[in-house]
Formats: C-alpha cells, structure tokens, sequence
C-alpha cells in the first residue's frame, strides 16, 4: 500500500509548518518509519533548516523533477534525494520553484504533477512528508492533490477563524474533485505560551469551533526560542534542546498522528 503522504499546510505564513514538518519527519523515522521529506516552499525553509545551507546552488531539486515530468522526460527514480544524518530523506527546494507556480498553470493536469512524481516514491517509504509554503497556489493544490492527510498547524499567538475556514473549503473542494482519498488529520496547535490568557483564549474558541467536526491533536507545542533556533542550527529540535518541552511535545504528537 506504501506510505501515507501528510501535507502540513495553512496560507497563513510563519504558524510552524516547517518546523513541524521536520520534527514529525524525524519524529516518525526514530519510531522506525522510513521516511521522505518534500520541501514544497520556494523559501527552501525546510531544505536550509536542515542544514543544507546554499538551497539556491542545488543541482536537483522539486523544480527540476517536476519539470521533467511536465516535459516528459521524467528523471531516474530517486534523483535530487539527499540522505540527512537524522534518518531522513528529503527533497529539497530553492527558489527556483517560485517559476513552478507560473509553469504549472498551462501545463496539463498541472493539479496532480505532484502526485505523478510522489507515486513513484511511495513504496520506498512509510511516510511522506509534505511542508507547504503560505499560499493557496498551484503547489499548495498540487501537495493536496497528492495528500493522504492533511495537519493544519495554527500559532497559539494568532487566529484567524476566517483563513481557517477558507483553507478547510479549499480541502473539502480538492477532496471533491481531484483526490477523494484527502482527509483532515487534525489541528495543531503551535507556539503556546499556556501561562497567558491570550493562548488559552485561543484554544479554547478552537475547541468551540471545531469540535465534534475536526479533531485539535491533543498535544500542544509550546513556545520556545529552543525551537525557534533550530533553523540556524541546522538540525531537529531532537538534536538541538533533547530534553526540552518542544522535543517532549513534537515526540508525543508523533505518536498521536501515528496512532490515527
Ligand atoms: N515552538 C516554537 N517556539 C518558538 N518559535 C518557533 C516555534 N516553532 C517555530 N518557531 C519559529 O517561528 C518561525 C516560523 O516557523 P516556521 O518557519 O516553521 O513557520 P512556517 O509556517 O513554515 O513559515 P512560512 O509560512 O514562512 O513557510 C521560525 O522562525 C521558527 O524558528
């Protein structure tokens, strides 16, 4: 059946989705899953949070394997993949991919490139990851297009009831018309500071809003500037701060996503 592709997605920018895209990734390969990364944001955030540094002087990236399947010349299986010493794969992106948005929109079945490519990967992994970046464009539709599961990171800091609902109707529209297999894993909430009424504030109208209809992951990253430093870092907060609350957090969400 091969791997259950996650697409951690939400327009708003800056809510953790790189963050947690990474710490679920790795989170998932230390419980033993094989797992690949697809870096779907031309900010490359993911690619240099890994420690890959120069994302731009990259040879093979997303652009270029999707390039070649809209030109029809798809490149070998497995090209473009790097092997992190944390015990992932990930497929890196650059800037380069920000050209994709505009190729994609006169290119043919340009919702499912994506999946085209990911189906060719799926038997060698568990899980795929996919970290989108803060838009609802083409890419965004495409990781959607080719997601199992999608989790919906929000900041603890900042809600907006409004983007959320315009992104579950984007789901609900992808899932009707191009890829029936789409579900809502669940909600999660990012960047806490549970000791301010202004966080509890905000789970609490989640709670309001959405129970009985999407489930909220129980667990709660909180906020810390261990995890904020993980990108200059260049690796997982599991590395980073491995006794801190964020590497607590992300390893017991791991086991609730995995859980179902
Ligand atoms: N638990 C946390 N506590 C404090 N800071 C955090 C936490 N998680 C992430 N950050 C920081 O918040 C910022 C945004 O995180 P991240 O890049 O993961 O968000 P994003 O949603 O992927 O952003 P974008 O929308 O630009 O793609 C980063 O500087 C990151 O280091």
């Amino acid at each position: 059946m091969g791997a259950t592709i996650y697409c951690l997605c939400n327009q708003k920018g800056g809510c953790a989705k790189t963050v947690s895209s990474i710490s679920i990734g790795i989170g998932l390969a230390r419980e033993g899953r094989r797992v690949l990364l697809v870096d779907v944001d031309s900010q490359g955030s993911m690619t240099a949070s890994l420690g890959y540094q120069q994302p731009d002087q990259m040879e093979t990236t997303l652009s270029t394997i999707l390039s070649g399947i809209i030109m029809d010349e798809p490149l070998p299986p497995g090209s473009g993949i790097l092997h992190h010493e944390e015990g992932v794969d990930l497929l890196p992106a650059n800037i380069e991919l920000s050209g994709m948005e505009v190729t994609l929109v006169n290119t043919m079945s340009r919702e499912t490139i994506l999946r085209q490519y990911l189906n060719t990967m799926r038997e060698e992994y568990d899980a795929i990851i996919l970290d989108c970046m803060p838009s609802l464009g083409m890419l965004t539709i495409n990781a959607l297009a080719a997601a199992d599961q999608v989790i919906i990171p929000v900041q603890a800091q900042y809600l907006s009831i409004k983007g959320l609902e315009q992104l579950i109707r984007t789901i609900a529209k992808v899932k009707r018309q191009i890829n029936t297999h789409l579900s809502i894993a669940g909600i999660l909430i990012t960047m806490a500071d549970m000791r301010t009424n202004y966080a509890k504030d905000i789970v609490e109208l989640l709670h309001m809003n959405y129970d009985g209809k999407l489930r909220i992951f129980e667990n709660i990253i909180p906020l810390s500037v261990r995890a904020a430093e993980t990108s200059a870092a260049g690796k997982s907060i599991y590395l980073h701060d491995p006794s801190g609350k964020v590497a607590a957090a992300y390893a017991a969400l791991t086991k609730e996503v995995i859980r179902g």
